[in-house]
């Protein structure tokens, strides 16, 4: 078994806890309130921009030059791509400005920042690992059992349900897995620690948008 097949089946009741939100169940409806969309919206623009720090941070610390590549690559695609689809996404959405980083994005980004600055840079690689992994998964399912003709969410399923998106997901699985295969069963674990965390900070970001949880 892989590293990567390991620290998913320790996660798998985080995922499916995920899949059976409120949040994730409305979004694949179409019936999520606009408010709570909203919130999300403007919350993870701001986790974007943190975790796009923290990508080019990791690729800067990367042992292997070919994987510093691909992370500051990363670290690119959150901050520029992700960011102008949000800015379309504020505007049909009607959020105005992205506000301040409220407790469960504030708690999350400071993880994988102060992760991504202080821990060995495998930990790092696993603590962003969910950002990727679980969002495909989610995209994948929502994408799979939608029954909505006209879902005002369309795009959202989209863009992580898609082959690009599915591409860079392969590759931080990918070097995951190649770096643990080269390392002990101590930094393993704490691998293994650092993607459950963060697992963990997935599911609270959807169910704090849910309950509009601010400061
Ligand atoms: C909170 C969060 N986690 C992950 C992703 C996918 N990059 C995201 N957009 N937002």
């Amino acid at each position: 078994m892989t590293w990567s097949e390991h620290a998913w089946a320790t996660i798998e009741p985080i995922y499916h806890a995920i899949i059976a939100m409120p949040f994730i169940a409305e979004l694949q409806e179409g019936t999520l309130p606009i408010e709570k969309f909203q919130f999300y919206m403007a919350q993870d623009s701001g986790y974007l921009e943190h975790f796009g720090r923290a990508l080019a941070l990791i690729g800067a610390r990367a042992q292997d030059t070919d994987d510093a590549l691909t992370f500051m690559r990363f670290g690119e695609g959150a901050i520029v791509v992700e960011n102008a689809l949000h800015e379309s996404y504020f505007r049909d959405f009607g959020v105005t400005e992205r506000g301040v980083l409220e407790p469960t994005c504030h708690h999350y980004v400071h993880f994988l920042k102060s992760t991504a600055a202080l821990d060995p840079v495998e930990v790092a690689m696993a603590a962003v690992l969910p950002c990727f992994w679980i969002y495909k998964e989610v995209g994948d399912h929502i994408y799979a059992h939608q029954r909505a003709s006209k879902n005002p969410y369309r795009r959202w399923i989209d863009t992580y349900a898609g082959e690009d998106f599915a591409t860079s997901v392969r590759q931080a699985i990918g070097i995951c897995d190649k770096v643990a295969a080269s390392t002990t069963d101590e930094m393993r674990a704490r691998m293994g620690e650092a993607f459950i965390t963060a697992s963990r900070l997935e599911y609270q970001f959807w169910d704090s948008a849910y309950r509009l949880v601010r400061w």
